[in-house]
């Protein structure tokens, strides 16, 4: 029975697009979705949620005859970014967007809880509404907060992530490695500030952070083989007041990425050398925090990608490109390390990027999306 359409997706996502929200802090989106769930409650489903992550929620449907537990992942989160949109479902959250496209996952997500309340699957199904993927790696906690033990455990592990740069509605993935591996950088540069007149006084934290920035530039060109790549990239940079006051400290965030685990430490080695070297060089003192582990590279599970690639490929109803790997990154790269699975790309057609501030995905991608992973999940089960 077919109890999910184009209308109910698009309301789903509009109404979550409203109401974006950061990290751990998904309470108004917990509610949303709890609600919904709740509504198409049966005797084949459990709902949990758990006190030590708050926004969370599990959905267990027992299954028919079940020889395995499939899991579904969406993410839950939005970024700290201003709309510039101008829809008329803006987001209405100061500062914050669904700029990386998670109301389209979680309306998806909806969907398949939907159609899975009204068709009992065959195979025992979970589907995990994660909170915390752009930050603080909400994947990580649940696994070590022992979410996915026990009938909770999926044998393997599927989610998507929208994708601007494919026509809507389209799939796309590969066997191999999707998205990259990252660390999180943070630096602080501690100097001691004073007049900009009298520069030999002081000790330049501004003129320190612009080297080390440079430099840094250094570890894709100098330190990585160029056929295998990276990325170092700073999103935050703060410091100073006044034109004429050199200032006691700067500090900047960014994100240094690699396909490979091997690669992420060489990087992040060199950016440790380096950051010594200038502190040196400077007289000052730099303070550097490199935190990875969390967002993984996100590795297809190679058999599983192959029969996910062959079914997409012989369906007339779905319109499947094989991927690129791309330097996104995604905390689902944690649970596939622990669990086999695959990820894919749904196109939503867009001329601006992920991350965005007006992003303006395409919402005829809603149907199709979520048509596609009904089917690959039912598919699945059946073989
Ligand atoms: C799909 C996407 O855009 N994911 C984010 C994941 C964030 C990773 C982490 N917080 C970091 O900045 O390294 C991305 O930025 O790729």
């Amino acid at each position: 029975m077919t109890v999910v359409n184009f209308e109910a997706l698009q309301q789903y996502r509009r109404d979550l697009h409203l109401i974006p929200e950061l990290a751990l802090e998904e309470h108004q989106t917990h509610a949303y979705l709890l609600e919904k769930i709740k509504s198409w409650q049966n005797d084949t489903m459990r709902i949990r949620t758990v006190p030590e992550l708050p926004t969370a929620i599990l959905v267990r449907f027992q299954g028919t005859d079940p020889k395995r537990t499939i899991g579904y992942r969406t993410d839950i989160d939005a970024l700290p970014i201003a709309e510039q949109t101008g829809l008329p479902f803006e987001s209405t959250h100061p500062g914050m967007m669904h700029a990386c496209g998670h109301d389209v996952h979680m309306s998806l997500a909806l969907g398949l809880v939907h159609y899975f309340s009204q068709n009992q699957p065959k195979d025992n199904l979970v589907v995990f509404f994660q909170p915390a993927e752009e930050a603080k790696s909400g994947g990580k906690l649940a696994y070590d907060l022992g979410l996915f033990t026990d009938e909770w455990r999926p044998d393997e592990f599927y989610g998507i992530h929208d994708q601007p740069d494919l026509p809507a509605g389209t799939l796309s993935t590969l066997d191999g490695t999707l998205f990259a591996g990252t660390a999180e950088l943070k630096v602080a540069v501690h100097g001691q500030g004073g007049h900009a007149a009298y520069p030999h006084l002081v000790k330049d934290p501004i003129v320190a952070a612009s080297e080390l920035i440079m430099q840094f530039q250094t570890v894709v060109s100098r330190s990585v083989d160029p056929i295998k790549g990276g990325v170092v990239s700073i999103g935050v940079i703060n410091g100073g007041q006044a034109n004429n006051v050199i200032p006691d400290d700067v500090y900047f965030e960014g994100t240094v990425r690699s396909m490979t685990r091997v690669g992420l430490d060489l990087m992040m080695k060199r950016i440790r050398q380096i950051a010594a070297g200038v502190a040196l060089a400077n007289d000052i003192t730099i303070d550097v925090s490199l935190e990875s582990g969390s967002y993984l590279p996100v590795e297809n599970n190679s058999a599983l990608a192959q029969q996910v690639i062959t079914f997409m490929q012989s369906r007339d109803d779905i319109d499947f490109e094989v991927a690129q790997p791309a330097m996104t990154g995604e905390d689902f790269g944690y649970l596939l390390q622990q669990i086999p699975g695959v990820m894919l790309w749904l196109g939503v057609n867009d001329t601006h990027s992920l991350h965005s501030p007006k992003l303006n995905i395409d919402e005829s991608a809603l149907l199709p999306g979520f048509e596609a992973l009904k089917s690959l999940i039912e598919w699945r089960m059946a073989h």
